[in-house]
């Protein structure tokens, strides 16, 4: 049985022990790990005079060790291991330090030292994970020390002489064995015993456990509905550092030599509880932790030099639903994402690091896994999945998007260049083709899940009996009006098109409040009566003579007193602020007719309408709220 669910963790993976010593094997054997034993053939023989302290000896042993063993698998026997622990054990007094003695007479001399004194014991352990990448060896090494204090009685010659030719001192640090007749020297143990014996298995567990469920740097902020993550960064979506983990991890780097690099090559780090990744270069920090060449950077512009990369690979990852499969099988390491998705090894493996240094994915020895926004925004039936959208940007409003440059020059939209044929009414473009359109309406269904609860309530809006949704779409905001409000009837008005595909977005259950969907283009035909005109997302789609179409038919049915209720990305009046408001008017360029309008704009269109009492709330969340009264 193991009882520390951290050992588990290494259940499946390749184990090494790089130590001859039979107690480390028992120690280990007994907590339940499988692992094989491969003795280190690393010379203990490092200048001690070079550690400042007694214990950095003792892990940079450990490492050394584990290092020779993970490097000989992976080149003499073709075998790369998972993990390869490595531990060194010392005795220190008097700021000494003791390893095993070389005959009886140095373990006299230990052994007197010893005698009547208090002295500690330290082990260093290194735990290396390593993977082979182009044949090459990876190792990511973690260690740390433990020291226990011991104080032996005061001992006659006899005895010691006695002990020492009992044989036991002479594979032993310190020259002597607290697990067996060397108990009896022993007056007193401060610390971990096992420690003594030669492997400190608490703070072992404890490593393992931080390095395999490392704790969450920031909570996520479930709002009630969170904001969608705006473009104007990218930290939005992640649960950490907006700074990848490096910075943190190479903290404590004032102590390395000036090059950074220790001798195996690897980047060291001498604080005991430091991961250290090879291959990395340490930045020099200022006291906020930031590299003080990073500082200088233009760092904005810097971000949106790439903006486009990030967001092409959060879509890429999207669309090959990697995200799906780490929800349900996670943590997975590149090779079985690319199998289960049929992709590359190379590339996946590119993929998921980018995702994880943007924060999208948490990455530990055992592989990627989501971090909680992916599995709330980027999974297909997350909570507030947005995957819809996702899949709409990447494979409807990219290839627009890269046509910009045209639709700035000649003011119009870019259809025929993005898909190559000859732009048709908005809708009919999106409606020509089943796939097109169920991407679609997936993608203003996401939307529409974000951000109807803070719609729904931006007004009281109890005081209404009955709405119509014009445009309505997939029903999401008129499901969440009929749960706020659960007197208000809400009808749907779309095209037959969408109507006919509503029922795979309708919410599951028998407590949702029943919703009406109608057919029809609210252009022509008859609108339905209603006391609340809903327009959500309508009126960015179209030119202001369309919108004078619309407004004058639904104030021709709206009886005085009747409202109509805008849901718009609304700009401020000076159009300089709003940058995720901006874009989307970009966005408007490149496939519609239409743009994103200020509070002023919206509302002389609506005055003309005879519509007053114009009320705008702004809620935060990418859909703002309009309310207006037929006078
Ligand atoms: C103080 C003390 C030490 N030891 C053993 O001392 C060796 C230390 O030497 P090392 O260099 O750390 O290990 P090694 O035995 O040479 O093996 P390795 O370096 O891993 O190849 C290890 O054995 C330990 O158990 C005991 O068994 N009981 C004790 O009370």
């Amino acid at each position: 049985m193991v009882l520390n669910p951290v050992l588990g963790k290494l259940v499946s993976k390749r184990v090494v022990l790089a130590s001859a010593s039979p107690r480390r094997q028992e120690i280990l054997t007994n907590v339940g790990l499988r692992f094989e034993v491969v003795p280190s053939w690393f010379k203990e023989t490092l200048e001690k005079s070079s550690f400042a302290a007694p214990y950095e000896y003792a892990v940079e042993t450990a490492k050394q060790k584990a290092l020779e063993v993970a490097n000989r698998m992976h080149v003499k026997h073709l075998r790369t291991p998972d993990v390869v622990i490595g531990a060194d054990t010392i005795v220190t007094v008097d700021e000494q330090i003791l390893e095993k003695p070389v005959d009886k007479q140095d373990a006299y001399r230990m052994l007197s030292r010893l005698n009547g004194k208090e002295h500690s014991v330290f082990t260093g352990v290194a735990i290396i994970h390593c993977s082979s990448k182009d044949n090459q060896l990876e190792t990511e090494v973690t260690d740390f020390y433990e020291e226990t204090k011991v104080k032996f009685s005061d001992l006659s010659e006899e005895l010691l002489w006695e002990y020492i030719h009992s044989g036991e001192p002479m594979d032993k640090a310190g020259g002597y064995g607290i697990q067996a007749l060397g108990g009896m020297l022993v007056e007193y143990v401060h610390g971990d015993f096992l420690n003594v014996v030669g492997f400190p298995l608490n703070h072992f567990c404890k490593k393992l456990a931080e390095l395999y469920y490392p704790p969450p740097k920031h909570n996520v902020q479930h709002k009630k509905y969170d904001s969608i993550p705006s473009v104007d960064t990218f930290e939005n979506l992640s649960d950490g550092e907006s700074e990848s983990s490096d910075f943190t991890e190479h903290k404590g780097a004032s102590k390395l030599d000036s090059s950074g690099m220790c001798s195996s090559g690897a980047i060291c780090n001498s604080e005991n509880n430091s991961s250290i990744k090879t291959g990395f270069t340490v930045p020099l920090e200022n006291q906020n932790g930031v590299s003080e060449s990073a500082a200088k950077l233009p760092s904005k512009i810097l971000e949106l030099m790439d903006g486009f990369r990030a967001s092409k690979a959060m879509f890429v990852a999207s669309k090959l639903k990697m995200f799906d499969h780490l929800k349900d099988k996670g943590p997975l390491k590149a090779v079985d994402i690319a199998n289960e998705v049929g992709t590359s090894v190379c590339g996946t493996e590119r993929l998921l690091d980018a995702c994880a240094a943007l924060g999208l994915l948490e990455k530990t020895p055992q592989g990627y896994s989501n971090t909680d926004s992916a599995n709330t925004y980027l999974t297909s039936d997350g909570e507030c999945s947005l995957h819809g959208y996702i899949i709409h940007s990447n494979d409807h409003i990219w290839p627009l998007f890269t046509n910009l440059e045209s639709a700035v020059k000649e003011g119009s939209r870019q259809n025929h260049r993005a898909f190559g044929k000859k732009a048709e009414d908005l809708f009919k473009d999106y409606y020509h083709s089943q796939e097109v359109k169920q991407r679609f309406m997936a993608a203003m269904h996401s939307i529409a899940q974000l951000t109807a609860r803070d719609v729904a309530t931006a007004f009281d809006l109890s005081r209404f009996k009955s709405a119509c949704d014009l445009g309505g779409c997939t029903g999401a905001l008129a499901h969440e009006l009929g749960q706020i409000y659960p007197n208000l009837k809400v009808t749907v008005f779309d095209l037959p098109e969408v109507i006919a595909n509503t029922s795979y977005f309708q919410p599951p259950g028998q407590n949702t409040a029943p919703v009406t969907f109608i057919s029809g283009d609210f252009f022509k035909d008859d609108l339905p009566e209603a006391d609340l005109y809903i327009l959500s997302r309508i009126l960015h789609d179209w030119p202001d003579e369309k919108i004078h179409v619309l407004l004058s038919k639904i104030s021709a049915v709206c009886k005085p007193g009747c409202e109509i209720l805008l849901a718009e990305m609304v700009l401020d009046d000076e159009k300089k602020n709003r940058s995720t408001a901006l874009l989307q008017s970009l966005n408007m360029l490149v496939q519609t007719e239409g743009k994103e309008r200020s509070g002023s704009e919206y509302r002389a269109l609506l005055e003309q309408h005879g519509f007053a009492n114009v009320k705008i709330r702004l809620t935060g969340n990418l859909l703002d709220v309009i309310l207006c009264v037929k006078a």
